[in-house]
């Protein structure tokens, strides 16, 4: 089991003309951490991916693997082998074949290459299926066998390019799980690429979130979640809730929030933000649909929003009320069904109250796209 070896990037820039694709990266990943890069569409978190692997020569700034900088050394130079989206498996070779590839081309013995595919196929948990076509496995048993066949090269870092995103929803699940203990049973660090921040929040140890070549936090999911740094990573990962106003007051950790049509709101400051919002400043606070409840008849004070019930939806383990809130925005509110009863609001104001703990103040910022 190898200790892991840690990536830096260094003041990365990447330029392609005029267009900035990365600009200013810092980060330090952990040897052995599963790290993925989040952001939607054309974040730049494949032409990071192409900076680490060597097939993109970074336009300033550096890339250290194992603390070793990779300027000038070729991508089959380097201790990184990538898996993409389109696993590329030779659909002639057997399974244990495709694995040892790589060795073969070094001219390894046939068995010296079937004895590590054998290994290989245990780590993957698919014993016994070496002497299949890849044809014959399902679509998910193909994705690990691919990463087996990464692995073989025995690369320090792994880097995963959206390896999930031909797979349907529940293999795609179900492949998160797998891909995570895969990661911790060989040890070593995985660098992965997605834009859906369920794959992110789940297998990762930390994550960077990303936006239009930016890193905008790099954090462990729980953080990224309860503790966003700006506007976008709170509206960008999970399902969130947005009142914009004015800072009115700041007391310690704690910030008034003066709003058009929910008056005064208070919430916490964001760890990232804490001490830099001044009275004045343009703020937004971020409330999680879960973190707000149905107040009782006249709460009144500064944890109170009304809005007005638009229509109402029952999912199953939730029961989600929309309402019209802030400035024609809506609020989802979203309560756990316990069995209870539901009474139907649409077309009732109502007043919702939250735990400044569970609100999240930051500068008001770009928001992700809907
Ligand atoms: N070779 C290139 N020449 C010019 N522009 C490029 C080149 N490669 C990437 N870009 C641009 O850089 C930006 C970042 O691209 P990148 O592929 O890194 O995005 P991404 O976050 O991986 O997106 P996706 O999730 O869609 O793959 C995009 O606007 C893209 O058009």
């Amino acid at each position: 089991m190898s200790a892991g070896v840690g990536v830096d990037l260094e003041n990365l820039w990447i330029r392609f003309g005029d267009f900035v694709a990365v600009r200013d990266a810092n980060v330090h990943i952990k040897g052995g951490d599963f790290f993925s890069f989040l952001g939607p569409s054309g974040c730049g978190k494949t032409t990071i991916l192409r900076a680490v692997s060597g097939f993109l020569e970074p336009s300033e700034g550096n890339v250290l693997i194992g603390g070793n900088n990779m300027k000038g050394i070729g991508p089959n130079k380097r201790p990184t082998a990538l898996i993409f989206q389109n696993l590329a498996l030779f659909p002639l070779m057997k399974v244990w074949e495709n694995i040892t590839f790589s060795m073969e081309i070094k001219g390894a013995s046939a068995g010296e290459r079937r004895k590590r595919a054998d290994e290989l196929l245990e780590m993957i948990a698919l014993p016994d299926q070496g002497d299949k076509l890849p044809s014959e496995l399902s679509g998910g048993q193909r994705q690990r066998v691919a990463i087996a066949r990464a692995l073989c090269a025995e690369p320090d870092v792994l880097l995963l390019d959206e390896p999930l995103s031909a797979l349907d929803l529940k293999l795609r699940q179900h492949m998160r799980t797998e891909l995570r203990e895969i990661q911790k049973r060989v040890g070593i660090t995985f660098i992965y690429i997605t834009h859906d921040q369920g794959e992110a929040l789940t297998m990762s140890d930390d994550i960077a979130v990303m936006r239009a070549g930016v890193i905008d936090q790099i954090a462990d999911g729980k953080t990224i979640y309860n503790d966003p740094a700006t506007a976008f990573a709170a509206s960008f990962v999970g399902e969130n809730n947005v009142f914009r106003g004015k800072v009115a007051k700041v007391m310690g950790n704690e910030v008034m929030i003066s709003t058009n049509r929910s008056g005064d709101l208070v919430s916490r400051v964001s760890t990232a933000n804490q001490g830099k919002l001044n009275v004045g400043d343009d703020a937004m606070m971020f409330i999680r649909p879960e973190a707000l409840a149905l107040a009782p008849d006249g709460a009144s004070g500064d944890h109170f929003v009304t809005a007005t019930v638009t229509h109402e939806e029952f999912e199953g383990n939730v029961f989600n009320i929309f309402t019209e809130g802030d400035g024609g925005k809506e609020i989802k509110v979203s309560l756990p069904n316990l069995g209870q009863s539901f009474e139907s609001h649409t077309g009732q104001p109502i007043t919702l109250e939250y735990d400044s703990n569970n609100a999240v103040a930051v500068p008001a910022g770009e928001l992700a796209a809907e």
